[in-house]
């Protein structure tokens, strides 16, 4: 094994396999990657779309389980983090959701120059070939198909928004992220398999003699060299076959490990807050209270109804419930399909049209008074478990509809899961704000009062489904209520896993861990590219931002060569 590389890449997730192929373009510079989990590119829970959720708790989990969660009445919450080359892109749900051009803009008014939208949607056209019908747009190695609609739904979905009055026709990558909006899935056009960094970007490049890649090895540390006025990286530290060994970079350390592993690497390595570090016995290397703080999760919480109208108007109205509780005549007939066709459920996300609305009754005095109150009050202080992953007997004979809320801008949370002596202790916490929870709960009592009770979409459902993840014998309907929809929310609300922002991009007296060039405060040659540094979370899904970040970042350091 080489012990010395120009470029060390830690963590062979979504962003550290997009630098790994960007850097090694250049063939004076060596590159290794460091991935701690396997190489599973060629398997089929990886290829298939719908297969998605069968990574999750095997080995290519990180498996990571909230400490209670006090706002959502002591559940403890899982957290699935991809721990395989490609990251959580080889496990994800695969809509890919571009960022909102004004959330962009949020991040470069913060103090980060070039972060607005010009500067980062060209980083993310480079991605991506989007294929739509027959039309095809860019020319990028990741493939993007938005599928076609097999079933009426999303045209229910569309009419039903049309008729509240939103709008129901934004193009994903427009930066107007408002009302319907139809995400493309990271899926191959024709061969209906996931497309991600793991098979686009990292496997073409794993032939060429600059780049190495370590699977299943993980890395503890960063080695510093210290100089008065900051720390140089020199390598890392790893463990393989159960033995600590070292690697050096002669040029740069990217950390890649994702938001929760790049602030842990950090704090392991001296760079956090000085006295919680030496109370573990960690050598400081640079003073930053803020390594690890701000992480930000969208809560989310799905309503279930039984699918009604009449049988011969059923057609067109098929869900996939009968493939999430296995149900093997269901299940053979749409692998049949896939195969010989690559139609059918197994051949797309199953997730793409969504919506995106404000607060509900924002544009009514009513609607901003109790905004109003709400931001008066909290600001300041301010498992999936998907039904039919836990099927009951009741569910397996009805077909139902989910409706899932949402909430996309949650506020950071501070003092998480770093901070922990022995390490043992993950807290990350969900709707901790009493804002996020009223915010939420307005959100899901629109979805049951007004959303579900308007046409035609209030023709295609007949009633409320018990919520198997609700312990107290939901449905009883919030009938407006909305004390119902906060405990509906308290009992039923869990994390997505779009997590960000434990190192944030910011001024540092701002309570940043990396400036404008990705560069950690305090140290010359060390930088962070993945979701932890995204200031503020992105109003939906994260990966698409994550690929633009990368290739940004590649941008910067290849003209620092
Ligand atoms: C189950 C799930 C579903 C999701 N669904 C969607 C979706 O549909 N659409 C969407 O846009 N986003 C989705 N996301 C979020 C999206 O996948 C992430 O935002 C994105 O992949 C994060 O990329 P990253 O590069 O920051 O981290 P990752 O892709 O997670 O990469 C981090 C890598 O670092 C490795 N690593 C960690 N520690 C070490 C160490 N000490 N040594 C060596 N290697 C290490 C990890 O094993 C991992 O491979 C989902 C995420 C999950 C988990």
């Amino acid at each position: 094994m080489a012990s010395e590389f120009d470029f060390i890449i830690v963590g062979g997730g979504t962003a550290g396999s997009v630098l790994a192929a960007r850097l090694t373009e250049n063939s004076d510079v060596q590159v290794l990657v460091v991935e701690a989990g396997e190489d599973l590119t060629a398997d089929p829970r990886i290829k298939v779309p719908t297969m998605w959720p069968q990574l999750q708790a095997t080995d290519a989990d990180w498996k990571l389980k909230t400490v209670p969660q006090k706002a959502l009445g002591n559940r403890e919450i899982l957290i699935p983090q991809g721990r395989l080359l490609g990251g959580s892109g080889a496990l994800n749900g695969m809509v890919f959701a571009p960022p909102a051009q004004e959330e962009l803009e949020a991040w470069a008014d913060l103090g980060n120059p070039g972060w607005d939208w010009d500067g980062v949607s060209k980083y993310l056209k480079k991605t991506y070939t989007l294929t739509s019908g027959a039309k095809t747009e860019g020319d990028g190695v990741l493939q993007l198909n938005i599928p076609d609609e097999e079933t009426k739904w999303p045209q229910v979905w569309r009419d039903t928004f049309a008729g509240l009055g939103f709008p129901a026709g934004n193009e994903p990558f427009s930066g107007q992220i408002h009302g319907v909006v139809s995400y493309p899935d990271a899926v191959h056009p024709v061969t209906k398999t996931r497309s991600f960094s793991g098979n686009a970007y990292l496997a073409p490049a794993r032939s060429r003699p600059n780049l190495t890649v370590w699977a299943g090895v993980s890395v503890d540390r960063v080695l510093f060299e210290q100089t008065p006025d900051s720390a140089i990286a020199t390598g890392v530290q790893y463990t393989k076959d159960a033995k600590m060994q070292t690697v050096t970079a002669r040029k740069e350390v990217l950390l890649c490990a994702g938001t929760f592993y790049s602030p842990k690497i950090l704090e392991l390595s001296g760079i956090g807050d000085a006295e919680r570090l030496q109370k573990l016995g960690i050598d400081v290397v640079v003073d930053n209270p803020y390594v690890g703080e701000n992480l930000q999760n969208h809560p989310l919480c799905s309503i279930t109804f039984e699918v009604g109208g009449d049988d011969d108007e059923a057609e067109g109205f098929e869900t996939i419930d009968a493939i999430a509780r296995q149900d093997p005549t269901a299940l053979g007939a749409a692998m049949e399909a896939y195969k010989t066709e690559q139609r059918g459920p197994f051949s797309q996300t199953n997730f793409n049209v969504t919506a995106h609305i404000p607060f509900p009754g924002i544009a009514t005095d009513d609607g901003k008074q109790d905004l109003d109150q709400i931001l008066e009050k909290h600001t300041g202080t301010t498992t999936t478990n998907v039904p039919g992953s836990k099927t009951t007997r009741e569910y397996a004979t009805a077909h139902q509809s989910l409706i899932r809320s949402v909430l996309n801008s949650p506020t950071g949370a501070s003092g998480y899961y770093t901070h922990f002596p022995g390490w043992a202790y993950f807290g990350p916490t969900v709707l901790h704000h009493r804002r996020d929870a009223e915010v939420l709960a307005r959100h899901v009592r629109f979805l049951e009062s007004s959303l579900a009770a308007a046409p035609p979409l209030a023709g295609r459902l007949k009633h409320r489904r018990q919520e198997v993840a609700a312990p107290s014998g939901w449905p009883r309907g919030f009938s407006g209520h909305l004390d119902e929809a906060r405990r509906f929310v308290r009992e039923t609300a869990i994390g997505a896993m779009h997590v960000t922002g434990t190192c944030s991009m910011m001024p540092r007296e701002k309570g940043g861990v990396v400036d404008p060039r990705l560069r950690v405060y305090g140290t010359r040659n060390l930088r962070v590219v993945d979701a932890s540094i995204m200031p503020f979370t992105t109003r939906a899904n994260t990966m698409a931002t994550v690929y633009g970040i990368a290739e940004k970042a590649a941008d910067m350091i290849r003209a620092g060569l």
